[in-house]
């Protein structure tokens, strides 16, 4: 019987070599990393390492001046852009610091938006809008608009939103860096129950060593390169 075991499946998200110059500013210098399947890895390096720039090219958000981003068997460097805003609608999520909802819209809406974009009904959606913030503990704020929310409800929102659609991969930049320690972890620990639980891939971007210690693991960058933890030489 053959077995394919987990040690012989091929990373789900890989960078290789990948350089990024902003203007004359190089943010990364041959940075390569590799993200399993379901794990939770963290990004830390000092402020203007690359952390964000990395996260950017790894998300498709961004395409590195070379260097090569593959997920699965799909090259996103050389994705056409059409196919790439695709493939990121369906297959990632994404959480910024300041959680970037749409300030018209309620927690409600903001998590049904995407799932209306997938192409699911008002009411399913709004339906499934409801789990999700129920799940990240934000359920009878669903009437809120962001410039009513706290820094932690909103970013809860925010992981909802980007978890609602069943990503394979949730990127989230500085998600608590905006927050007080409290509300920090409670946003880290519902992120990483509900990803374990969903069995999605994280890559969290972090200057902050409890944050970090969430993660499976951490690589950390620094001049825009990845090095063994500890050395920044
Ligand atoms: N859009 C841009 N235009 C010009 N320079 C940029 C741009 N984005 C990033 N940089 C520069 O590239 C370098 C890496 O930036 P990046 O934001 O990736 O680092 P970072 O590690 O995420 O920093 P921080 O922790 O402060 O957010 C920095 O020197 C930064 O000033």
């Amino acid at each position: 019987m053959s077995n394919n075991s987990d040690k012989s499946a091929p990373p789900l998200l890989t960078a290789h070599g990948l350089t990024k110059t902003h203007g004359r500013t190089p943010a990364l210098r041959g940075a390569s990393v590799e993200l399993g399947a379901g794990e939770i890895l963290a990004v830390t390096g000092a402020s203007g390492s690359g952390k964000s720039t990395l996260l950017h090219c790894l998300a498709g958000i961004v395409r590195p001046d070379e260097g090569a981003v593959t997920y699965g068997h799909t090259r996103l460097d050389q994705l056409p852009e059409k196919r790439l805003s695709e493939l990121r609608r369906t297959d990632f999520g994404v959480v910024f610091q300041f959680g970037q909802l749409i300030p018209e819209l309620t927690a409600l809406d903001n998590v049904a938006l995407p799932l209306l974009l997938a192409g699911a009904s008002r009411r399913d959606a709004h339906t499934r809008a409801g789990e999700w913030l129920e799940r990240f503990g934000v359920l009878g704020q669903e009437e809120l608009r962001p410039g009513e929310m706290s820094g932690g409800q909103a970013q809860r929102v925010s992981l909802a939103r980007a978890l609602a659609t069943g990503p394979k991969i949730v990127f989230a930049d500085e998600p608590t860096g905006a927050l007080d320690s409290l509300a920090g972890e409670q946003v880290m620990s519902a992120l990483v129950h509900t990803a374990r639980e969903s069995g999605t891939a994280v890559l969290l971007i972090t200057h902050d060593a409890q944050v970090a210690a969430y993660a499976d693991r951490e690589v950390q960058l620094h001049d825009g390169a990845v090095v063994p933890l500890g050395v920044t030489a």
